[in-house]
């Protein structure tokens, strides 16, 4: 499992230059979408499964891909979605609890009284700014994506996929048009394309990269140290951001787009690059020797969290290797990263048959929050399992017999 923060959330869907290495059989780009060859638009007569609109479809020359948009405008108490994806991920789609169990959503895309309001500020466009006192754990907001689009559907041809993208999004009611073509597009450009690439988050659904576009997360502007977190459900879609430490009314509220475990020169490039502007975020506008000393201890957490996550034979890993990640991470004022810190310490501890303080540090990353790869509720399984009955736990004195073992296979040799 991947730790969220190692994860690029939003990225580029557009042009990418990888689209012409891919293995495709398909007919070169057409600059006109009319005198485009090589694709069939047609449309499935077999539909089923939720959706209020006839699938629309396009596929590869050969056949072997194919991608169809697929609308149910009713989603979430009429807000609708529309996804532009493959037809086994439609199938898989049509049974998530987000479609088979409408109270899922019953509590989501409700802002009638918001902790926040929204606010222009210069520079920046528009963001959210705390009106109330908020904790750690504390719900910010709570919202469904309008589009997935799985990008892979893209790279057959773009200027056909563009068209794919407006069928979608024109399928959905108008309200929800409306909060579409509210958020920013930092390019001029396809009005559609550039909200995704503004404001959409990239993840994998149904192991596929896919992108979210959720309309008022939307509005939450970057800092390389946000106050909050936000878990994206798979089955409901709902996309929640909480606190992450205490948020002063005024303040404004923040998530971060990209991975800030490193260091200020590239976290600036890459803001620059995909999103087109130049951080001056609480940390990015530090003075240089302060950034120094930050990118300093940004590489030695990447270097504790990589060990402290290796559980092969030759890991060097130490419970004291995590009390000092937890230390930096409070340090750096990365707080999304403390339950994580807390459940590596656990293991850790466990690890090394320390079970009274791998119980204490199981405790604290559930007090915390953890998640690592997207599921809460598997980390969140396992570390009750742990702090329920440490000696039967996997991580029981794992290290220590892999220790023990390497000496004796040494023995042996
Ligand atoms: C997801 S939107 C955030 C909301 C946006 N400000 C709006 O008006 O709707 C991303 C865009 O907001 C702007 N933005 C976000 N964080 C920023 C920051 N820390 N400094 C300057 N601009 C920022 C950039 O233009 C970026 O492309």
């Amino acid at each position: 499992g991947q730790h969220p923060l190692d994860v690029e959330f939003r990225a580029n869907l557009s042009g990418n230059p990888d689209a012409s290495q891919r293995n495709l059989s398909i007919e070169v780009l057409a600059s006109d979408l009319n005198v485009a060859e090589g694709f069939d638009d047609y449309e499935h007569t077999q539909a089923s499964g939720p959706w209020t609109h006839t699938p629309e479809c396009i596929h590869s020359d050969d056949k072997t891909e194919e991608y169809c948009v697929y609308t149910n405008n009713s989603f979430a108490h009429g807000r609708g979605i529309s996804f532009f994806t493959s037809p086994t991920i439609a199938v898989r789609i049509a049974e998530l609890s987000a479609f088979t169990n409408q109270s899922v959503h019953d509590n989501v895309n409700n802002f009638e009284d918001p902790p926040w309001e929204v606010r222009d500020i210069p520079g920046k466009g528009n963001g959210l700014f705390a009106t109330r006192e908020l904790h750690r754990g504390d719900l910010i907001l709570a919202d469904t994506p309008v589009g997935v689009l799985q990008s892979d559907a893209f790279f057959l041809d773009y200027l056909i996929g563009y068209r794919y993208l407006h069928t979608a999004f024109d399928r959905l009611p108008d309200a929800t048009k409306d909060l579409v073509m509210r958020t920013a597009a930092h390019s001029p450009g396809d009005p559609y394309m550039e909200r995704i690439n503004t404001n959409a988050f990239a993840g994998e659904f149904e192991d596929k990269p896919h992108f979210f576009l959720y309309p008022e997360t939307s509005l939450i502007n970057h800092d390389c140290r946000p106050n909050t977190l936000y878990y994206h459900d798979t089955s409901t879609l709902i996309h929640a951001t909480y606190a992450s430490r205490t948020i002063l009314p005024g303040e404004e509220i923040t998530i971060t787009y990209i991975n800030i475990l490193q260091p200020r020169s590239e976290r600036r490039a890459v803001l620059k690059q995909t999103w087109k502007f130049d951080c001056q975020c609480s940390l990015c506008s530090r003075s240089t020797s302060s950034n120094q000393e930050s990118d300093t201890h940004i590489a030695r957490i990447n270097h504790l969290q990589t060990h402290l996550s290796d559980w092969s034979p030759t890991s060097i890993a130490t419970p004291a290797m995590a009390e000092e990640l937890i230390k930096l991470y409070e340090l750096e004022g990365i707080h999304a990263a403390i339950g994580l810190g807390h459940m590596l310490a656990a293991l850790a501890y466990n690890a090394d048959g320390d079970v009274s303080m791998a119980k204490k540090h199981a405790r604290l990353a559930l007090k915390g929050g953890v998640v690592t790869d997207g599921s809460r509720e598997k980390d969140e399984d396992d570390l009750r399992a742990l702090r329920e009955s440490p000696m039967t736990h996997w991580s029981y004195l794992a290290r220590k017999i892999q220790e023990l073992e390497g000496r004796m296979g040494k023995g042996r040799c």
